[in-house]
């Protein structure tokens, strides 16, 4: 099991930001045409493929099921529910959040080769895997959705200063 090292700096992502640069990556899909369906990697692409399906008219979801994080800390990648409606993916779209190491997309490549595969976020190590994606972040950055935070109270600043 290997593990990452914790991340220096966090991207916090609010609902609104992640609903916007959702519909972006289904104005950057749009052109692909009629779709057989749309498949969401589970759990972190199921808003993003919601989004984007409704913004391309597509009603077939399918999901696939990876398993790669315990919070910030990597293992092994898990397949714990194939794409079984998705064929060798064919005229469907896969989708998930954010592509980091890539790890998560090439256990999902090898199940759906002739996928197209779209992300939200991309950092540069997975960015080759990805075909579509709308914003890249630093690699040693950590992005934080909203289904993982919450707003909380943060001292003024003059607080941590000295006298
Ligand atoms: O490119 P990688 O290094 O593989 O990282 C990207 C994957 O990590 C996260 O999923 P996670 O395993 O945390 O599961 P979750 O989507 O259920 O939260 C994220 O949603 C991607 O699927
Ligand atoms: N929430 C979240 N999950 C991840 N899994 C791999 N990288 C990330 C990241 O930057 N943020
Ligand atoms: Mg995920």
């Amino acid at each position: 099991m290997q593990s990452a090292s914790p991340a220096p700096r966090y991207y916090a992502v609010s609902w609104d930001q992640l609903h916007r640069d959702s519909k972006a990556l289904a104005w950057r899909l749009v052109g692909l045409g009629k779709l057989k369906g749309v498949v969401a990697i589970t759990r972190g692409g199921l808003i993003p493929a919601a989004i984007v399906a409704r913004e391309l008219e597509c009603r077939l979801i399918e999901t696939v099921s990876v398993v790669t994080y315990d919070e910030e800390v990597r293992g092994a990648p898990q397949v714990v529910k194939p794409p079984s409606a998705a064929s060798d993916g064919e005229g469907w779209l896969l989708v998930d959040d954010l592509v980091d190491t890539g790890t998560t997309a090439k256990v999902v490549r090898a199940l759906l080769p002739k996928a197209h595969f779209a992300t939200v976020y991309a950092k540069p190590a997975g960015r080759p895997l990805v075909d579509t994606f709308v914003t890249e972040v630093s690699q040693d950055t950590w992005i934080l959705f909203p289904w993982d935070t919450e707003a909380q109270f943060i001292p003024p600043i003059a607080r941590s200063t000295g006298p």
